[in-house]
């Protein structure tokens, strides 16, 4: 059975005034696939992914995320196609005035759920990330990995089919990093997809995956040789 993608970029093109960040983009991450983003600062890789969530449009060509033409959806369907997507941040970005329970519950109860239903979901996502322990804890009373971990939970509590994670391991100590990573390529091994914009090469080389750099309005995959990323072909 051919593979199918779960994000498909075709001809896009998106630009901010006179910039170009992309120009006639194809693109695709395949169903259960774990890629890196990469590419120097200001190039455009958190862009890419506000293209995905629909935080921008594209000027030109169309991008699909699972079954949504996102580009072509109405206003009212952007919250679904939000829904197939848990997204990360490198801050936090958590409710500091409640709990980890609470944070992570509220990811549930916007979208309606029912409270019974909420509680068993939220022990669940804890547990996977290893913090059911600390569900009564302030986020200010855990250490940025365990922050971190939280935010993941409450990116997969909606079961998500895809994770993007922009930065996800940028404020945090190695061991920290080691943590966080080692979590996403667990939740990869499951079976979900996964698009990490990073510039930390030492993640990248120590966790190999599929490697994609942005580069001149393209994207471009690469390859190790020795020491060295180079293209892919
Ligand atoms: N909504 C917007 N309107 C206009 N310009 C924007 C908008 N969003 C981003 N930009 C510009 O587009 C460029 C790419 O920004 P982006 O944040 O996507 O880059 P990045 O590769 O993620 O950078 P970093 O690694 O520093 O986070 C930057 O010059 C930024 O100022």
């Amino acid at each position: 059975m051919a593979e199918t993608a779960v994000i498909e970029l075709k001809d896009v093109t998106l630009q901010f005034g006179k910039s170009k960040i992309l120009d006639n983009v194809d693109f695709k991450l395949y169903n259960g696939e774990f890629a890196y983003l990469i590419g120097p600062t200001g190039i455009g890789k958190s862009s890419f992914l506000k293209l995905l969530y629909r935080d921008v449009l594209p000027e030109r060509g169309t991008v699909r995320v699972t079954e949504y033409p996102v580009n072509k959806i109405s206003e009212r369907e952007v919250p679904m196609l939000r829904r197939r997507l848990g997204i990360i941040f490198q801050d936090f970005q958590l409710l500091e005035d409640r709990n980890v329970h609470d944070n992570v519950a509220f990811s549930l109860q916007v979208t309606g759920e029912k409270p019974r239903f909420i509680k068993q979901r939220v022990l669940e996502v804890l547990t996977m990330v290893g913090l059911s322990h600390r569900r009564k804890h302030m986020p200010r009373d855990l250490s940025g990995g365990e922050q971190q971990r939280v935010v993941i939970a409450r990116a997969l509590a909606n079961e998500p089919r895809i994770l993007l994670a922009d930065e996800p391991t940028g404020n945090l100590d190695p061991k920290a990093t080691k943590e966080i990573m080692e979590l996403l390529k667990s939740i990869n091994n499951r079976g979900m997809a996964v698009l990490m914009v990073t510039h930390d090469y030492a993640v990248v080389k120590k966790y190999p995956a599929r490697t994609v750099r942005m580069v001149n309005g393209k994207t471009q995959d690469l390859v190790w040789k020795g020491e060295k990323l180079v293209p892919a072909k």
